[in-house]
């Protein structure tokens, strides 16, 4: 019995909830979830949780939106019950894939015009207009005095980062105060930083980014013509996503939670958009014990990343068991962006006659893994594992594992898998209550967890 600790689990994975409650010797809270008919999530926590240690488990998959809104309202209400310390345990972590750069179902990089790519090409980080040194601030003092000096601030602020970082991403630049001026020039066949706009634009941001255009130019063009040419905002809408895991991770942290625990973040980097601790375990150490008691004569195996993105993570695992290693790249250039199977695989490294094992941090189509499977069976691979952290299994996923040329799928339940298991012979589920268990009772008793990253 464990004093002063509370797990209360959502309604994403309960058997989970169970298996953690089981290893840590209590019962779960007592918490009611429900849904108003109109679709709001309602959550009541039937127990007193003050001054407690809380832990709020939730994992990412199925109803995605609905468990992590559900998430947020427990952490809030546990908050405001006050609750000395709130724990998120996220298995798998919403949102976790799209950290980066906007996420598109493709995998293939955002439009890219040619104007695009000569706008990239001519940019340079120096700032425009230049930093006044003697004998040119005269110049500039003359003419446009202290308005020139305020334009220079705001384009500090304005075009720093945001504009830098998406320069760099290929995307136009776009600001949510400019949306004002976005929706009024959609009936201008989205020609959102069209010139005739340029003076009849209310929103101060984009007066300062078109300004950036104009005023830059006059000084580069008159006084300094070996710089490069002032820049242009592009014609013509481009596409913007929203980085919704930056999103996600403020929600988190602002719903009030203190402290995070996931397992295998799509993205580790994703760790450091928190201003609160985040320990993500790792699932590879299941998988590895898998390799070394499940699979006949693993040594004679390859370990084979479906992707370059995971390669890292199936290193890892090759170099413990000192077993080789192989990659499939796929190309991500799909002729249609919505064709992902179109994009090419191509395997590096050797697989014919041996059994081959594809490691990934999840499959959610399994699309990833399928068509691998069918290039390392065409490659001569004799048999087929796809191990992978998170089994998201979405849409037709099943169906299409079992209709694939895989011989076994394992993943973990750290989405739940019952319904999968039952729909897929291939499918064999690897339990993590265990490990989350104890990384409940180490945090609640302040204890390292480092060891559940190194454990054998
Ligand atoms: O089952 P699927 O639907 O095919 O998805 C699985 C793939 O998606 C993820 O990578 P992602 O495509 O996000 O790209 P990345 O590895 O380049 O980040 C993951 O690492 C898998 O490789």
């Amino acid at each position: 019995m464990v004093r002063g600790l509370v797990v209360l689990g959502g309604s994403s994975h309960p058997q989970l909830t169970e298996t953690i409650c089981n290893h840590l010797g209590i019962p779960p809270a007592k918490a009611l979830l429900a849904k108003f008919s109109v679709g709001e999530t309602r959550v009541e926590i039937e127990e007193s949780v003050r001054g407690k240690d809380v832990f709020i488990l939730q994992s990412g998959g199925g109803k995605v939106n609905d468990h992590l809104m559900e998430m947020l309202i427990m952490v809030s209400a546990c908050k405001t019950a006050s609750a000395r310390r709130v724990t998120v345990v996220l298995p798998l972590f919403p949102y976790s894939r799209q950290s980066d750069i906007p996420y598109n179902k493709t995998g293939a990089p955002l439009t890219k015009g040619p104007a695009q790519a000569q706008l990239k090409a001519d940019y340079t980080f120096n700032s425009r207009p230049q930093t006044p040194y003697p004998g040119q601030a005269n110049a500039s003092h003359h003419h446009h005095g202290h308005q020139h000096n305020n334009g220079s601030n705001g384009l500090h602020k304005s075009f720093s980062r945001m504009q830098i970082e998406d320069l760099d991403n290929g995307i136009t630049p776009r600001r949510k105060d400019t949306l004002d001026s976005v929706k009024s020039e959609k009936s201008d066949k989205g020609d959102y930083f069209g010139e005739s706009k340029l003076h009849h634009s209310t929103s101060s941001s984009s007066m300062q980014i078109n300004g950036i255009g104009t005023e830059a130019g006059t000084h580069s063009n008159s006084q300094y013509s070996s710089q490069p040419p002032p820049f242009e905002p592009q014609r013509g809408y481009k596409q913007w996503v929203a980085q919704a895991g930056t999103l996600v991770a403020d929600l988190v942290t602002c719903a009030g939670a203190d402290h995070v625990i996931t397992m295998d973040l799509h993205d580790p980097q994703y760790q450091g958009f928190f201003d609160i601790p985040v320990d993500n375990l790792y699932g590879r150490h299941l998988l590895r014990k898998y390799i070394q008691y499940q699979i006949p004569n693993y040594q004679q195996a390859v370990i084979v990343s479906p992707d370059a993105g995971g390669a890292k993570r199936a290193t890892a695992i090759a170099d413990q068991l000192g077993m080789p290693f192989a990659l499939i790249h796929k190309e991500r250039r799909p002729t249609q962006i919505t064709d992902r199977q179109n994009a090419t695989m191509m395997l590096v490294g050797d697989v014919a006659n041996r059994t081959a094992i594809l490691i990934d941090d999840l499959a959610d189509t399994s699309n990833t893994i399928t068509r691998a499977a069918k290039l390392l069976k065409k490659e001569g691979a004799m048999t087929v594992y796809a191990l992978v952290t998170h089994g998201v299994l979405s849409g037709d996923a099943i169906e299409r594992i079992n209709a694939s040329a895989l011989d076994k799928v394992v993943v973990t339940n750290s989405v739940d898998q019952a319904e999968n298991k039952r729909k897929c012979p291939k499918l064999e589920v690897l339990e993590v209550g265990n490990v989350f268990a104890e990384a409940i009772r180490r945090v609640h008793h302040g204890e390292s967890i480092s060891v559940l990253f190194h454990y054998d």
